[in-house]
């Protein structure tokens, strides 16, 4: 079921055309779908209802502490990368006790912080940051629980920017080297160590390669357990992928029944960290035609939506739906177009090569906008991040303001005389 629809010609967020929402808000502008993310979260937690699980909504890909607290009201616990995530999240209603700490550099600061409001566990990428940890607790007087980020050199098949789970990669400690630094975490005055994490990949459209990473995981668990190491949780991070254009990714559910199967028996619990699937297809970003440039060569709709609104067609040559929200035919008739932004950049550009029926004015919508939309907006070329509208039903509300340039300049100050 998709809660965006047309109904009279007109594409509806809900019960609410997109329209109204563009007159009332202006655009560019963010549009989520309250329906859709409740809908999303459930899938992940009907799916893993009949064992222990923790499902922590990845802050990072909408972080909205209006969507937070959508999510926060479900009961959902929350994948945190930065100090800023864990106010949004405490902000938001979410319970600190479901939060789980990620992320390769964690400052002393963001650790106390997250130790003082009393966080599930810390993700911990490295052996000095371990050491970080330890300090950090001690001072505070406090016991750490944690987790380690383990890198188990499975090919996640996805983009390479975004593929995490390689022993090139960044990310984690080495599967190789894994009982080593567990024994150091478990010798650690200040540290508990509660669990194993891993995080592969975005984007993921086949199960194998979470499956072939849960059994290298569980070989480690048995090794840990042979050190007198015990796991209480296993994390086996977000990844789940979305449908852009063709794709086919896995459900929650069919994730579920395949991974419940191999848990049958085992006493820890599960933990996942899910940004793309959850919000991706709760949100779309809504544009509007300012002209039409058409030449010989090339037809441009010049936008009012732009790179420094989403990022990801310029970033990663990322493919997104892109529709009209009127389906009335225009003057125009339809022709391909490069839907481009006014940004002074080449690479600025939503989508090129599409067959539109448009006319300057009209107004077009970016599908699947809802990750990684927003929260990698900048203000290149001093532009204003979008406003944030959620539509809950036949209501809209105004979760975020548009930025004015007041916003953008607060905090800057010209040289004295
Ligand atoms: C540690 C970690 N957890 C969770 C996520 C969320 O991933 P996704 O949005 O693909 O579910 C990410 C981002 O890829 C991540 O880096
Ligand atoms: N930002 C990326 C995904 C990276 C996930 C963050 N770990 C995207 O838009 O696809």
């Amino acid at each position: 079921m998709d809660f965006f629809n047309y109904t009279n010609q007109t594409l509806h967020a809900e019960d609410v055309a997109l329209s109204e929402i563009a007159n009332q808000y202006g655009t560019p502008c963010y549009v989520y779908s309250r329906a859709t993310l409740e809908r999303h979260y459930k899938a992940y937690a009907d799916a893993f209802a009949s064992h222990p699980t923790l499902i922590c909504y990845a802050v990072k890909a909408c972080s909205n502490i209006a969507i937070l607290n959508v999510l926060a009201r479900l009961g959902s616990g929350f994948d945190i990368v930065s100090v800023g995530e864990l106010e949004r999240v405490l902000k938001a209603g979410g319970d600190p006790s479901k939060v789980m700490f990620s992320g390769l550099g964690k400052q002393a600061v963001e650790m106390r912080r997250a130790l003082e409001v009393g966080i599930h566990c810390f993700n911990v990428e490295s052996e000095a940051e371990l050491y970080r940890l330890d300090q950090v607790a001690g001072e505070m007087g406090k016991i750490a629980p944690v987790s380690l980020r383990v890198n188990p050199d499975v090919d996640a098949k996805t983009h390479p920017y975004i593929s995490t789970g390689l022993k090139e990669n960044k990310f984690g400690i080495d599967i190789q080297d894994a009982v080593r630094i567990y024994k150091i975490a478990h010798e650690l005055p200040n540290l508990n160590v509660m669990g194993v994490d891993c995080h592969i990949g975005s984007q993921l459209t086949e199960l194998k390669p979470f499956l072939d990473t849960f059994d290298r995981l569980i070989g480690l668990v048995d090794e840990l357990s042979a050190e007198g190491i015990k796991i209480k949780h296993l994390d086996l991070g977000g990844g789940l992928g979305v449908r852009y254009r063709d794709e086919v990714p896995p459900e929650p559910a069919e994730y579920a029944k395949l991974l419940l199967d191999k848990v049958k028996g085992m006493d820890f619990q599960l933990a996942f960290e899910p940004g793309r699937s959850i919000a991706a297809n709760a949100g779309v970003l809504l544009t509007q035609v300012e002209f039409l440039k058409c030449t010989p060569h090339k037809n441009f709709a010049i936008i009012d939506g732009a790179m420094n609104d989403l990022i990801r067609p310029s970033l990663y040559g990322a493919w997104m739906n892109i529709v009209p929200v009127s389906l009335l035919p225009t003057p125009e008739g339809k022709r391909s177009y490069d839907l481009v932004g006014p940004i002074c950049e080449t690479g600025d550009f939503l989508g090129k090569d599409r067959e539109l029926d448009i006319q300057a004015g009209d107004l077009l919508v970016v599908r699947s906008a809802g990750a990684y939309g927003f929260t990698m907006a900048s203000n290149y070329n001093s532009r204003n991040r979008a406003a944030e509208v959620m539509v809950d039903g036949d209501t809209t509300h105004l979760i975020r303001a548009r930025e004015t340039i007041e916003h953008q300049i607060a905090g800057e100050q010209v040289l004295p005389d």
